[in-house]
């Protein structure tokens, strides 16, 4: 499908038609891929569920903001930006496993078949989701200034994402808390100017 003969005339043509909505602002593909994370926190849930790993691992929590530090630097965000970002991203995650762990609890039936194991699987596929986020962040930067402008966009973004994933209410309000940094990262990064060197906070 190299060519597609009837097609309607051709986007690039146009002044960047989509360039004021939520998908030409780059924030559509960062709020899908902070929903692709948020998912893999079920397949967390399930790793830890009835075994002995806590929901928070602080250490793994620390080696993963450093290694955000060292890529955000690398995909040209401020460390600080990536490592705000993320650690929403954390929390989201374990708000989820806590309530997924709960429902469980509650409702046996609910309980999941397999226990994937954490190491092997799970963390490699969070981990193959790190590069990819700052890069997606770093794409949305236009998309994020102007902070009334980006929580619309942000807002038109979050609710087709939650649509099209069918997102449970614990899901949902996990996906709306993962996305609270997007919009004042965008504010602040845009006051402090270019501030590519800054090293990691916190
Ligand atoms: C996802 C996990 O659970 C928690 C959330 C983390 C994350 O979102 O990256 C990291 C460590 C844990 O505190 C995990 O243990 O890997």
């Amino acid at each position: 499908a190299a060519t597609v003969p009837h097609a309607p005339l051709a986007l690039s043509h146009e002044a960047n038609p989509v360039r004021h909505t939520s998908l030409g602002s780059g924030l559509s593909g960062l709020v899908e891929l902070v929903v692709e994370r948020l998912l893999l926190a079920d397949a967390v849930a399930a790793a830890k569920f009835g075994g002995t790993s806590p929901v928070a691992d602080p250490e793994r929590e620390r080696a993963l903001l450093g290694k955000v530090a060292t890529l955000s630097a690398r995909t040209g965000l401020p460390a600080e930006t990536g490592v705000r970002f993320f650690r929403a991203q954390i929390e989201a995650s374990k708000v989820v496993q806590r309530g997924l762990h709960a429902r469980w609890r509650a409702h046996p039936e609910l309980r999941p078949r397999e226990r994937p194991d954490l190491a092997s699987e799970v963390r490699p596929r969070l981990d193959r989701l790190t590069p990819r986020l700052l890069r997606q962040l770093k794409e949305a930067e236009p998309g994020r200034s102007g902070p009334g402008r980006c929580q619309a966009r942000l807002t038109a973004a979050r609710l087709a994402a939650q649509t099209r994933a069918r997102l449970d209410k614990l899901h949902r309000d996990a996906l709306r808390s993962a996305l609270t940094p997007v919009c004042r990262v965008g504010a602040v990064d845009h006051r402090s100017g270019a501030v590519k060197g800054s090293g990691p906070v916190g």
